[in-house]
């Protein structure tokens, strides 16, 4: 495997946020169809970027490709608000998806939120442990076949916020992490159960996120987004938007 970082990620580049989801919704298709043994795990980004993602798999002509019977999903990030809160990573993916597409019953692993955020997490972990079939991750087995992440205007990616005790965290595979300057107590992946992967795809679009995105790749230490690394491969899937003027 090629244990990429951000500075070895291939870079591709889109016209529109709209194409951007198109390569992604048919990168996820073509991996989950190449596996022909075993479950299909993803882990799904949340905020808005997904969303246009989440609509195209739900449309007929990728319900009709995709084989859901062998895919599951789960979340790199949540809010830690209710589920039916409109803040939520799942309530967003369901809205979008899961509530169309009948075939992902029972495939889909939110994050609980119901309980304290470090209760919620560690019960994460252990539903991730259990799935993996094992307490530690073996870095020549990793668990996501995809991770998918986004990226905050302030370097963020799951909920690895700047400054936070979470980005030392390298034994959890969930951690809690409160933001300094940004809403809600979150649950997210850590370092090492993001690297726990054969893929990871940053999905970024729009000139928001050029900055960062160029911060990122010339190597800003300060940006939690900067220390993403994975056991397999990392693409950054962009739109033309975010690469304008970045080398
Ligand atoms: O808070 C979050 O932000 C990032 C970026 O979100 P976007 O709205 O700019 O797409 C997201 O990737 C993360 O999962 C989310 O919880």
């Amino acid at each position: 495997m090629s244990g990429d970082t951000v500075k070895t990620a291939k870079i591709i580049v889109r016209a529109d946020g709209a194409e951007v989801a198109l390569d992604m919704a048919q990168r996820l298709v073509a991996l989950a169809q190449a596996k022909k043994e075993g479950i299909f795990r993803i882990a799904l980004s949340g905020g808005s970027t997904p969303k246009k993602l989440f609509e195209l798999l739900a449309s007929p002509a990728f319900v009709a490709r995709m084989p859901w019977e062998r895919v599951a999903f789960y979340y790199g990030d949540e809010r830690h608000v209710p589920h039916d809160d409109a803040a939520s990573n799942y309530r967003m993916s369901c809205e979008t998806l899961f509530n169309h597409v009948a075939a992902t019953e029972g495939h889909v692993y939110p994050i609980p939120t119901n309980g304290t955020a470090e209760e919620d997490a560690a019960s994460y972990q252990r539903l991730l442990q259990a799935h993996y079939g094992a307490q530690d991750l073996d870095p020549a087995r990793p668990f996501f076949d995809v991770v998918m992440l986004g990226m905050g205007q302030d370097g963020h990616t799951a909920s690895l916020f700047p400054r936070q005790p979470v980005l030392q965290e390298r034994e959890k595979w969930v951690a809690t992490c409160v933001p300094d300057d940004a809403p809600h107590t979150r649950i997210t992946l850590t370092y090492p159960a993001i690297a726990s992967s054969r893929h990871v795809v940053f999905l970024l679009e729009g000139k928001g996120k050029a900055e960062m995105f160029r911060r990122v790749r010339s190597g800003d230490d300060a940006l939690p987004s900067s220390h993403v690394t994975t056991q397999g491969e990392m693409t950054f899937l962009c739109d033309k938007a975010v690469t304008e003027g970045v080398s």
